[in-house]
This record gives C-alpha cells, sequence and structure tokens, in this order.
C-alpha cells in the first residue's frame, strides 16, 4: 500500500507537483498521463525514493519513504541497459551486486528470458537487439529482484504499434503472475486505458491530479476491440481537452 500525502516537489519558487494525494493498493495498477511538464515524472522518481519531496509523505506499507527501496525497480523511456554488457549480465546485474550465488542467479535468468521469449538473445550485447527485444531484458531485468512495485516512465515510447500492443499484454500478464503494483507514466491515452485500473490524469503550473478515472474493464484481454475501450478512451481525452 502505498500513501502520498500533500506531496509537494518544488525546484526554487516553481511547484512542480502541488500538495498531491494518492493512495494506491496492492496489486493496482495506474496509469498517469497529462501534457509534457505536468509532473508525471516528479511523482514517479518520488514514489521511486529518487526525489525528496519539499514537503509531504510517500509511506510504503506504513514506513515512510526516505530512500529507493529494494523491492521497488523502475524502468526507463531509454530501457537504461548497460551497453558494455550482455542480455544475461544486464538482467543478472540486480542480484549480482548483491552478491546473490551464480547458480541461483542462472536459474532465474534463464527462468525469465524463457518467460519473455529472449532465451536466445542471451550472449547478445543491447546493441544487436530490437527496441522491443531491449524493452523485455529491461523487464527481466526489473523483474529479477522480485519486485512489490514496478514504475514505468513511458517504456514503449520507441516501439513501433504492433510490438507495443504486445508489451502492453505482457505487462498485463506480469502483473497478473508476479501480484506487483504498478505505476506507468505515458502520453498515450490508449495505452492508459489498458494498463490502468486508475487512470490519473495531471495538469501543469503547478503539476497536480485533475481527475482519477477507474477503468472498470480492467484486465478483459478483449477489451482493446470493444466499444467500452473507445468510450473510456474519449472520456479520458475529454479530461484532458482544455488543460
Ligand atoms: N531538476 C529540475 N530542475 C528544475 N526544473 C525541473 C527539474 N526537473 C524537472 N523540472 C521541471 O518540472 C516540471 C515537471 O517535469 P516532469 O519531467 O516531471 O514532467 P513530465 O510530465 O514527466 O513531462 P514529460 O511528459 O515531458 O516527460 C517541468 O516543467 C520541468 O521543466
Amino acid at each position: 500500500m502505498i500513501e502520498i500525502n500533500k506531496l509537494t516537489v518544488s525546484y526554487g519558487s516553481k511547484d512542480v507537483l502541488a500538495a498531491t494525494d494518492l493512495a494506491i493498493a496492492d496489486h493496482e495498477t495506474i496509469a498517469v498521463i497529462g501534457p509534457s511538464g505536468c509532473g508525471k515524472s516528479t511523482l514517479l522518481y518520488s514514489i521511486a525514493g529518487l526525489i525528496k519531496p519539499t514537503s509531504g509523505s510517500i509511506m510504503i506499507n506504513g514506513k515512510s519513504l526516505l530512500e529507493p527501496r529494494m523491492e521497488t525497480s523502475v524502468i526507463l523511456q531509454d530501457y537504461g541497459l548497460l551497453p558494455w554488457k550482455n542480455v544475461y549480465q544486464n538482467v543478472a546485474l540486480p542480484l549480482s551486486i548483491r552478491g546473490v550465488a551464480k547458480s541461483v542467479i542462472e536459474d532465474k535468468v534463464n527462468a525469465l528470458l524463457n518467460a519473455l521469449h529472449i532465451e536466445e538473445q542471451i550472449n547478445k550485447f543491447p546493441v544487436q537487439l530490437s527496441g522491443g527485444q531491449q524493452q523485455r531484458v529491461a523487464i527481466a531485468r526489473a523483474l529479477i529482484a522480485e519486485p512489490d512495485l514496478l514504475l514505468m516512465d513511458e517504456p514503449f515510447s520507441a516501439l513501433d504499434a504492433t510490438v507495443r500492443e504486445e508489451m502492453q499484454d505482457l505487462i498485463l500478464n506480469l502483473h497478473q503472475e508476479h501480484k506487483l503494483s504498478l505505476v506507468f507514466v505515458t502520453h498515450s491515452i490508449e495505452e492508459a486505458v489498458i494498463l490502468g485500473k486508475r487512470i490519473i490524469v495531471m495538469q501543469p503550473n503547478p503539476g497536480q491530479i485533475k481527475r482519477i478515472i477507474t477503468n472498470p474493464h480492467f484486465g478483459d484481454v478483449k477489451f482493446r476491440n470493444e466499444f467500452a475501450f473507445h468510450k473510456l478512451c474519449v472520456h479520458v481525452r475529454q479530461e484532458m481537452e482544455g488543460i
């Protein structure tokens, strides 16, 4: 359970995030959408413990968040893979820096690469992979430490439409399987509606939550082709108009 209470983040005299309140339940998915500069990444990095609030607080599982947690994984837009390490080494990294035994790491890396269908890329370097494959490697690396919270900042923006939909479905399956909470920043209304059990619409100057929209169809695999999906997209678009 994440409890964000009156969270304010300021740079100089500018409030980038103004007195934001939000509670995120265990195993919930939140999609965050809004125009450029409205504070989406600031909110995400605050939940990651990477940005210190100017005032207010974030509690995770009853504990005040004062620094990044081991149980939180973050995936950034550029995937953050280390170019000089191969797929195996990139995925293993969170465990190898914690000194976990090699045989344990090997089993976990192999299981994840199989689950994400990238086992054949195990010895390749990031530059030798497609965007979708790099994204899968980043997801495998994020999951290997068995996080309870996965934070993603526009991770699919560089992917073409078909791969993007595949990745969205993959994330929904992983969310079901691993029982983790997910906070996902996106510029795409369709993506927010597919991935968010609740969709947070933000507005800038100062950055704040304008509306929280509950998605009653979340998790329905056929949802993308249904009228209800398009109806909800229109609803989110209307909330974003005039911001
Ligand atoms: N380190 C910083 N110093 C000063 N201002 C900053 C800093 N980081 C972010 N900002 C400002 O804070 C505001 C919110 O930035 P943030 O990256 O959170 O927005 P965003 O909604 O994620 O934007 P985008 O959709 O373009 O990624 C912007 O106006 C940005 O210029």
